[in-house]
This record gives C-alpha cells, sequence and structure tokens, in this order.
C-alpha cells in the first residue's frame, strides 16, 4: 500500500544544515495500523509530513496505492491528497466555524454538491460519536471530542490513508484511549491503513500491529510489535519497551522474590501473543490438584495478543505440580520456567 524508499529530508539553516529524516526505506502494508516511535527531535513530523508532502523530500522515493506522490505536479497532488486524510496533535480546526462546518470545509474544497455534503456530515458525525454537538464551535469542546471533529474532518473524503501526528499527546490518558478505540474501529469498520507517529510506546501497544523505531532520522528497528517487545535489539527500543512494561531484565527483584517466598515452587509464565489465557490460573487449579499463589508480574495486552511475565507459588503434590507445569507446557503457548522447585 504504501512503499517509502531512500527518503531523506535536510533543512538548511544559516549554521548548518539539519538532516531530519535519513535514507527511509519503509513498506506498509493495506490496512495496517503502523506506529512510528522516537523521541523529540527523531524526525518523525517530518517524516510523516513528506508522505503528503506538506515537506517537500530532499531525495527518495514514495507510493502511496501504486501513485508515485513524489512525482506529482501540485494540482494532481491535491487530488491525491484527497486519499491521503492527516489529523494533528493540536487539531488545526476552524475556530470561527460550527463541527459540521469544519467537517464540510474539505468536502466543500473537493467539490462536493451541498446536499451530497450534508448526508455525508451527518454519517461522519455518527461514526465518530459526536451526535448532538453538530452546532458547537470548537472552543465549547473537550480535548477529545475536538479529536474526532479531526478525525472526521480527516475521513470526510474517504481516504484510504489516515495519518496521525501525535494525535494523543494533547490529551489525558482516559480520552487517549478513547481516541485509540476509535482509530481501531475506524480501522477495521473501513479497512484504513493508518500511520502513527508518536513518543508513547503504550500508545503503540494498545493499537498498532506493527511498529518503526525513529533515531536521528534513521529507522533504527522495525516489526511486529509483539516481536519489538519480546525482543527489543537497539538501547532505544528496550527503553521504550520499559516504558510499558518496567525493567523485565531486572534479576535482583527474582532473587528477592525466592528469598521471600517461603517454601514451595516458582514458576514463571512467559505471555507471548497468547490470546486465549486470561483463564489460565484458574484453569490450572481446576483441573490439577494444586494452589496457585500470585506473586509477581506484569501483562500487557498488544492487538496480537498478551505480552508478559507472570511468577508464581504453585503448591500440591510433586506429580501435580509436574502435571500442571506439562499442561501449560505443551498445551499452551505460554512458555514455562521452574525457577525454584520444592525440597
Ligand atoms: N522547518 C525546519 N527547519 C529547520 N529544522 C527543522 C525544521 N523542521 C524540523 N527541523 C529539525 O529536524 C529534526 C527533526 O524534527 P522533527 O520535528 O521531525 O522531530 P520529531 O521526532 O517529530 O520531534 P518532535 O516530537 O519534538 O516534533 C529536528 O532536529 C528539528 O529541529
Amino acid at each position: 500500500m504504501i512503499s517509502i524508499e531512500n527518503l531523506s529530508k535536510y533543512f538548511k539553516t544559516d549554521k548548518q544544515e539539519i538532516t531530519a529524516v535519513d535514507d527511509m526505506t519503509l513498506d506498509i502494508k493495506e490496512g495496517n495500523i503502523f506506529g512510528v516511535i522516537g523521541y523529540s527531535g527523531a524526525g518523525k513530523s517530518t517524516f510523516v509530513r513528506l508522505l503528503n508532502r506538506l515537506e517537500e523530500p530532499s531525495s527518495g522515493k514514495i507510493v502511496i496505492d501504486d501513485r508515485e506522490i513524489t512525482s506529482l505536479n501540485n494540482k494532481q497532488l491535491r487530488v491525491a491528497r484527497q486519499d491521503i486524510g492527516m489529523i494533528f496533535q493540536h487539531f488545526n480546526l476552524l475556530w470561527s466555524r460550527t463541527v459540521k462546518d469544519n467537517i464540510a470545509f474539505p468536502l466543500e474544497i473537493a467539490g462536493v454538491p451541498k446536499k451530497d455534503r450534508d448526508s455525508r456530515v451527518d454519517e461522519l458525525i455518527r461514526l465518530v460519536g459526536l451526535s448532538g454537538r453538530e452546532n458547537a464551535y470548537p472552543a465549547q469542546l473537550s480535548g477529545g471530542q475536538k479529536q474526532r471533529v479531526g478525525i472526521a474532518r480527516a475521513l470526510a473524503n474517504r481516504p484510504k490513508v489516515l495519518l496521525c501526528d501525535e494525535a494523543t499527546s494533547a490529551l489525558d490518558p482516559e480520552t487517549t484511549n478513547s481516541i485509540l478505540d476509535l482509530l481501531v474501529d475506524i480501522n477495521q469498520q473501513l479497512g484504513l491503513t493508518i500511520i502513527l507517529i508518536t513518543h508513547e510506546m503504550h500508545v503503540i501497544r494498545k493499537i498498532c500491529k506493527q511498529v518503526a523505531v525513529m533515531e536521528k532520522g534513521r529507522v533504527v528497528e522495525q516489526g511486529d510489535v509483539l516481536e519489538l517487545f519480546s525482543r527489543p535489539k537497539q538501547p532505544v527500543t528496550k527503553k521504550f519497551v520499559e516504558q510499558v512494561m518496567g525493567n523485565q531484565q531486572d534479576e535482583d527483584s527474582v532473587g528477592q522474590l525466592v528469598q521471600s517466598s517461603a517454601g514451595g515452587n516458582i514458576i514463571r509464565f512467559h505471555f507471548l501473543g497468547e490470546t486465549t489465557n486470561q483463564a489460565l490460573i484458574s484453569k490450572l487449579s481446576k483441573e490439577f490438584d494444586v494452589d496457585i499463589n500470585i506473586l509477581q508480574g506484569k501483562i500487557t495486552q498488544t492487538q496480537g495478543g498478551a505480552y508478559g511475565t507472570l511468577y508464581v507459588q504453585i503448591n500440591g503434590d510433586h506429580q501435580e505440580v509436574q502435571k500442571a507445569v506439562a499442561f501449560v507446557h505443551e498445551q499452551t503457548s505460554v512458555e514455562v520456567e521452574v525457577i525454584r522447585e520444592d525440597g
């Protein structure tokens, strides 16, 4: 759907030349929610603005839905942009226009007749959950509602791609979650390809299927979100994973755990993309004659399933404990490791 080849952007200032995007190559599949994460200054905003040529590339090639964006003239670009919606951190709404008229704006520009505009706007208002607020002005809306207007406006011309530039960074955690849920909903309902840039790993965790990590204008690591969580290679990626998971490699705390829990078997379960394991603990205690005590853990949900580690103490007859461990090993995709054996 989207193919980016050797894309670069240099900015010349009086004193120096800055490489904001440095030779990026990426392929993004249709219907994906693709995240790009990086710290401030990594080049994320520049990258996303190059995709619809809000920023002109210095070199490289961008193809979106078989159309080479980088070779279009201005007139062709205006038409092509109707297929590429965009939402922004600070919403970029027109403050003198109502919700309805903000959403109608791109339709007016595209020359859609008034009657068709009105019915499309009604449809969009329902889609983004703004019914009843049609005639409000942006200043009368909450941050989350403003972003809903931004999303409706971006979708007005039925784009194939939606670019999200830090779309939830100005919102509180609860509103962030509701906007992310809306993006997933839109992705599923409309089959829209979404590219989302952020500096927050929990945003990636919650809605992205694949992710690229940017540092100093370059993609330093990319892959499936679960894969990246479980095997981050670059130091910057490890830091981002720690934002969500804490430091999983903290051997001290495991040692402490073993010391402080008197007796019993200590088992570590490692969840990696399993989607049917929510009932694992209760299933084990029902099917085997064992008692299970949860000691410590952190599990998080990604679009690819659950990810994380859980330490439990399993008490019971030696054979029953072994059977329970064998069950997890053989019947589920949860990795299991015996940290300490009883006796
Ligand atoms: N118009 C510009 N002129 C000169 N330098 C720029 C311009 N836009 C961006 N830069 C520089 O390019 C680099 C990448 O900036 P960019 O805004 O893309 O990063 P970012 O990852 O989006 O960070 P942030 O989240 O802070 O915006 C930075 O060093 C920035 O100062």
